[in-house]
């Protein structure tokens, strides 16, 4: 199958467990949850998103054939050793596009999978680092994975409601947007009261990296 990617860049990741880790970041275009056009944004599942995810005209991005191509991609945008390879896919919903091949071609090349996603799709088997960040109007099928990643806060979407899940790590984020710093100072006095929470900050915007 083909595959439509936004753009594919090396950073670190900013987030959540794995906080300060090279990665080669795939962002796949379109998600589910919002068409990504502001005029649609209040009327959206999904209102607060803060990346540009529509088309294929990121750096590095474009339409890819097949799995070789893009695990091709993705190798050469790490342009280093085979030693301690990482890739997080994200987008727009990864899981409308990342496919049992695209996995298996990923490891053959040497890289552990880590993917964020907003956890309404099934996902493939053999990712090493699942991320899922539930939205409150959304069902939920992805139970278990290594993070939960909750932004906060969400009408209708307290943190109570996935605490039971089967997850390592639970994470409050603040959301990002033009109450940034009362959310910052509410997921701080959450997790201050209930300590399974831990704060995850988005450290690249702090440092000024993608
Ligand atoms: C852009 S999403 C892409 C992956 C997937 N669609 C998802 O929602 O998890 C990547 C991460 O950014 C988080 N995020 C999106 N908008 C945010 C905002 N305004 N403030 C804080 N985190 C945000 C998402 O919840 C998710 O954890
Ligand atoms: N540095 C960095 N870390 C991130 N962690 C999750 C991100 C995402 O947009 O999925 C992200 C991102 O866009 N940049
Ligand atoms: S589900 Fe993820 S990519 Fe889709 S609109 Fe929400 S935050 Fe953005
Ligand atoms: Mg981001």
């Amino acid at each position: 199958m083909s595959y439509a990617v936004k753009e594919i860049f090396k950073t670190l990741q900013g987030e959540g467990a794995q906080m300060g880790r090279a990665a080669v970041f795939c962002r796949f275009a379109g998600c589910n949850l919002w068409s990504g056009r502001e005029g649609d944004r209040a009327t959206s599942v999904c209102t607060f998103c803060d990346t540009d995810f529509v088309g294929m005209d990121g750096r590095g991005g474009g339409r890819f054939a097949d799995d070789q191509a893009l695990a091709d991609a993705i190798e050469s945008e790490w342009a280093g050793a085979r030693a301690d390879r990482y890739v997080v896919l994200t987008g727009g919903e990864p899981l409308l596009q990342v496919d049992q091949d695209l996995v298996d071609a990923l490891h053959t090349r040497g890289f552990e999978i880590a993917i964020e996603t907003n956890g309404t799709q099934p996902a493939p088997r053999g990712l090493d680092w699942i991320c899922v960040s539930p939205k409150a109007d959304a069902e939920l099928v992805l139970l278990a994975g290594n993070e939960l990643k909750l932004v906060y806060p969400q009408e209708k979407a307290a943190p109570e409601r996935f605490e039971h899940l089967a997850f390592e790590h639970f994470f409050l984020q603040p959301m990002d947007s033009p109450t940034a710093a009362a959310n910052l100072e509410a997921a701080i006095t959450y997790c201050t009261q209930n300590p399974r929470w831990r704060l995850s900050l988005q450290s690249h915007k702090m440092i000024g990296i993608r």
